[in-house]
């Protein structure tokens, strides 16, 4: 019996963020008479303890109220974020959409940043070449392709970097709610493409509040509270979660 492979392996893992308050001159006094005894900064955990296997060709939302840690969550899988604690494991290219903008350089033209990024994601200036005109034909943003990114509206970059990232064929493609900067076409064909990457059997990581939409993609929810996973199951079933609470 052949099981299906592990497409992604997160093992206990812990993120903490320091949180800086400002503090009168007075608690400053105090802390250094305390022999600065107490730390001025407050930690907080984003991530507690977290272990899931995602296998290979599995949809998988991440659910949960403001905070509860998806994104970072998303980050540690993408490895732009490393845990304090804990080890992420990824099986073949990683690919996706975290932040408006980011891997991008605003100083180059859009054509330098399709060079650019698509080396970052791992295709060789040959691939880029052969799939630059597919790349610019998708975002649709042809007019544009030699304007320096920085007069970009955070829609021409969604569309340039979703194009750049689907050309790079991901083996884990993972979506941050951004795809709600495309206008509704944009979004539509979008969501076409995720379902043919799905369909070839790429595994995909979305970050949503749109439950419904989450539900057309996915079929599995996990749901994060406090940084912890209360949920890990049937897409439906964890949207009835997020929606009780
Ligand atoms: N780089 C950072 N430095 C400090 N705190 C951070 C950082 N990144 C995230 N946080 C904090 O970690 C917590 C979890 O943030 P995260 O962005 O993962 O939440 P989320 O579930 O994606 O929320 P949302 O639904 O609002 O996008 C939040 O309290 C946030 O302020």
């Amino acid at each position: 019996m052949t099981s299906t492979p592990v497409a992604v392996e997160i093992r206990s893992i812990s993120k903490q963020f320091i949180l800086r308050h400002s503090r009168s001159i007075k608690e400053a006094v105090v802390w250094l008479a305390q022999g600065r005894r107490k730390d001025l900064s407050n930690r907080f955990h984003a991530l507690k303890d977290i272990t899931l296997d995602i296998a290979q060709g599995e949809t998988v939302a991440l659910l949960g109220l403001n905070g509860s840690g998806k994104s970072t969550l998303l980050k540690h899988i993408s490895g732009v974020m490393t845990p304090d604690e804990g080890t992420v494991r990824t099986r073949g290219r990683v690919a996706g959409l975290i932040e408006v903008g980011a891997g991008f350089h605003p100083d180059l033209s859009g054509r330098d940043n399709v060079f650019l990024n698509g080396a970052i994601l791992g295709m060789t200036e040959q691939q880029l070449k052969e799939r630059f005109e597919s790349i610019v034909e998708f975002a649709e943003i042809e007019q544009f392709i030699d304007t320096e990114v920085k007069f970009y509206s955070s829609g021409m970059y969604l569309r340039l970097a979703f194009s750049v990232a689907v050309h790079s064929d991901p083996e884990v493609f993972l979506v941050d709610e951004i795809l709600a900067v495309g206008d509704e076409p944009f979004q539509r064909k979008c969501l076409e493409k995720i379902g043919e990457l799905v369909d070839a059997g790429q595994t995909l990581v979305v970050v949503s509040h749109d439950l419904e939409l989450v539900q057309r993609v996915c079929r599995r929810g996990i749901v994060l509270e406090h940084g912890n996973v209360v949920f890990d199951g049937d897409v439906s079933e964890a949207v009835s979660v997020v929606r009780s609470r």
